[in-house]
């Protein structure tokens, strides 16, 4: 994601630094015109304002307060935007770490996967510094098509665990009806078809359906990502004392299908978990 989310400020004339664990990602980045730093902290220091996108909130912290990390070249009149997935609790504890240097922090998960963010259709779900929110306003709209400022840390992650919460719903049961619709003799391609025309009708249905009655799962959204969300989201209901047992058992399948080896392929594969025999 954060590829071809800084690929889109390259394209537009920004003036953009990258740096990423495993370097060679970053080298088509550097041939497009991007500048490259060997740390997060060389970054942030060079920088105005910083972009994070990481896997989860374990990456996500140690990228911000680890060893040569991102605070340790914040300071006063600079901002630090973490765009990746997490809990609000991380995203909190990173708000402090950065705050404590005098610089402000935006958290900013996104809604879209790969295409979106290739495309700069990105949903950017904000909280934190308002002041900081309104500066990197521009570079949100290069990236996305919407944003949304929802106040203080901690709610836009919320916003995110409940958006990937519903969409990991959905995708179990999708492949429930897919399976069932084939077991009954019906064509799983008709009942995509008709499900695109009803009212649940949803474009994840009409993209990932085709291939899923292929068993095909090319990654878009890693399933491993997707079970992490749902892990989050159940985190975030217990704290509160929500019920949420259709997520909790969605939650499990996405769990049974991660230990058949299917953790970085689209988190649609979560239909192998419902088969008797599970490809790889
Ligand atoms: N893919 C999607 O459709 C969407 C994903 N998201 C969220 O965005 C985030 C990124 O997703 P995505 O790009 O798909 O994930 P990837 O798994 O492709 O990328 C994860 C990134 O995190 C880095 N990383 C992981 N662990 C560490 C670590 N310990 N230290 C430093 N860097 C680390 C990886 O570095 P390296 O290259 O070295 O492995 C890589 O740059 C996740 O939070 C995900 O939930 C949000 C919306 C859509
Ligand atoms: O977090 C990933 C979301 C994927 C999507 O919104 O299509």
């Amino acid at each position: 994601m954060g590829s071809p989310m800084a690929l889109n400020l390259i394209k537009t004339g920004c003036d953009v630094t990258v740096w990423n664990r495993t370097k060679s990602k970053c080298d088509p980045l550097i041939s497009m015109g991007a500048k490259y730093k060997p740390s997060p902290e060389e970054v942030t220091a060079a920088c105005d304002v910083t972009f994070a996108m990481l896997a989860d909130p374990e990456s996500a912290m140690e990228v911000a307060c680890g060893k040569h990390g991102a605070v340790s070249g914040m300071g006063p009149g600079k901002g630090y935007v973490d765009v990746s997935t997490v809990d609000g609790g991380t995203s909190k504890l990173i708000s402090g770490h950065i705050k404590a240097s005098g610089a402000s922090f935006l958290e900013a998960p996104v809604s879209g996967s790969k295409k979106p963010a290739e495309d700069g259709q990105l949903i950017f779900l904000t909280a934190g510094d308002k002041s900081l929110y309104e500066t990197v306003t521009p570079f949100l709209d290069i990236m996305g098509k919407s944003r949304f400022y929802l106040g203080e840390v901690g709610n836009g992650a919320a916003m995110k665990l409940i958006v990937n919460m519903i969409m990991g719903s959905m995708m179990a049961t999708f492949s429930e009806g897919l399976l069932l619709s084939e077991k009954v003799g019906l064509d799983p391609n008709v009942l995509v078809e008709v499900v695109s025309k009803g009212a649940i009708s949803a474009p994840m249905y009409a993209l990932k359906g085709p291939s899923m009655v292929k068993s095909l799962y090319p990654t878009a959204f890693p399933l491993k990502h997707q079970q992490k969300d749902m892990r989050l989201a159940l985190g975030l209901a217990e704290s509160v004392s929500q019920p949420t047992p259709i997520s909790a058992a969605a939650n499990e399948l996405y769990k049974v299908a991660k230990s058949h080896g299917l953790s970085d392929s689209d988190f649609s594969a979560v239909i192998e978990a419902l088969k008797g025999k599970v490809q790889s």
